[in-house]
């Protein structure tokens, strides 16, 4: 099997040229591994190139020994997904791709996930050793790899609008969000070069924090599933949602965010925490955690004081992601108060879902849907231009005004074909 290595050299801290001089290949000689062809990738874009065009030419399946963060895996997933196959790529089923990944990235999310650090805080994941676990699946132990699920986003243009062009779409192997966690990506690619590691994230969270974004999203059922599930945090498990097979929600939203194949977004933010947790039968699915301000029983209407202290909710809830994902337990005290004990309303609504549909729309439109109507804004006919924007894997995109994003997880047809990694 053709066995590729890829490895990004300024991604994270810019240390993969001498992980991998030092340790990756020769860990691959050791275990008699040819390297069919290295890239050191020298732009964006290189990466998903490079491997389109060797798969054009070349017979599969392909090992990809791949030294990056999130978003380089997300490159390469993207433009075989987007690019019209020829060559040797327009054989059906394509042949397929297996990833042994090297986290050299910022907040390697998969990685993170599948190779999930030891609880202690001073747990080393810059050690070579916890890098090195996916090439010695791969190389030394043979272990089967695992599929990977996809999350495809199309983007819609109003309806009745004479399309200019094909609805685009954008393919993500971690996540799918919009509202905060899209506005923190957004803002935080500014601060790239001046804040390197995973501080600007934070710095670009506090920017964020107290806005609230006017859409309506609805949820779908996976196939084969028959209802979108809802976690009980007292049962501690996925239930059949009480509201139906779809579950229409209005807004507004602080948060927003689904994730496939990944149970964190950094090592310690486990936001989707049973994202790992065996399925039950049926189709791919996708892990959402959604806030609402209407949840709190204290936010009475909106007000600059109501949006500035449900912030600080907002706030314990990413702690709570901090915290092994203690944010899929909290609820409400009478008082408004948040604490894992008791019985009070759900704080968060952490759903398992086959897709969703966000469609930003007017304040007004929004609170017209049932249980939000006291938190209407008073300028009814904004445009929320926040709540257009959306994140897949890091990437940016904007909805039209008066458009809509629909993502739906799809996952391999066999073990012959698709994106795999090794674990
Ligand atoms: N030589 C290069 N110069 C500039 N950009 C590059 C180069 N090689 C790859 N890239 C781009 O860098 C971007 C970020 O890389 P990557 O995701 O691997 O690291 P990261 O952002 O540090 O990590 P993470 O996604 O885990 O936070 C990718 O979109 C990729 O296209």
């Amino acid at each position: 099997m053709p066995t590729l290595v890829v490895y990004n050299p300024v991604c994270g801290h810019g240390g993969a040229q001498q992980l991998f001089d030092d340790h990756v290949l020769p860990l691959l000689q050791q275990n008699g591994v040819r390297v069919d062809k290295l890239l050191v990738t020298e732009r964006a874009g290189h990466a998903g190139e490079f491997i389109t065009e060797y798969l054009e030419a070349v017979e599969g399946p392909f090992t990809i020994v791949l030294g990056s963060g999130d978003g380089t895996l997300h490159e390469i997933i993207e433009t075989l997904t987007t690019t019209t196959p020829k060559g040797m790529r327009a054989s059906a089923p394509p042949a397929k791709l297996t990833f042994a990944l090297v986290p050299c990235g910022t907040a390697n999310a998969l990685y993170a996930s599948l190779f999930p650090p030891a609880p202690a805080p001073d747990a080393d994941v810059d050690s070579v050793e916890y890098k090195l676990q996916s090439v010695r699946s791969a190389f030394v132990a043979h272990t089967r790899p695992a599929p990977l699920t996809l999350a495809l986003t199309t983007f819609s243009p109003p309806p009745g609008t004479r399309a200019r062009t094909q609805p685009r779409t954008a393919v993500s192997a971690v996540v799918a969000s919009t509202a905060l966690h899209a506005s923190i990506l957004h803002d935080s690619e500014a601060l790239r070069a001046s804040v390197p590691g995973l501080e600007r994230f934070k710095l670009a969270a506090a920017q964020n924090i107290a806005r609230w974004y006017t859409a309506t999203l609805t949820l779908l059922p996976a196939p084969g599933s028959g209802s979108v599930q809802v976690f009980d945090p007292a049962a501690r498990a996925f239930v059949p949602s009480p509201d139906g097979p779809i579950v229409d929600l209005a807004g507004p939203f602080a948060y927003f965010l689904s994730t496939v194949n990944v149970d964190r977004l950094e090592p310690r933010f486990r936001v989707t925490p049973h994202g790992r947790d065996p399925r039950a039968a049926g189709g791919p699915t996708l892990d959402v955690v959604v806030l609402r301000p209407a949840g709190d029983p204290t936010a009475e209407m909106d007000s600059e004081e109501t949006r500035a202290a449900f912030a600080k909710k907002t706030m314990a809830v990413m702690g709570g992601a901090y915290d092994d994902g203690a944010h899929t337990l909290m609820r409400y005290a009478p008082d408004g108060s948040l604490s894992t004990e008791g019985d009070g309303p759900c704080v968060v609504e952490y759903f398992r879902c086959g897709g969703w549909e966000w469609e930003p729309v007017s304040a007004a439109a929004s609170s017209d849907r049932a249980g939000c109507r006291r938190l209407a804004l008073p300028a009814q006919d904004e445009i929320d231009e926040r709540a257009h924007l959306v994140c897949t894997d890091g990437d940016i995109h904007e909805i039209e005004k008066g458009g809509k994003a629909s993502c739906v997880a799809v996952a391999p047809i066999d073990d012959k074909s698709g994106f795999a990694v090794f674990v």
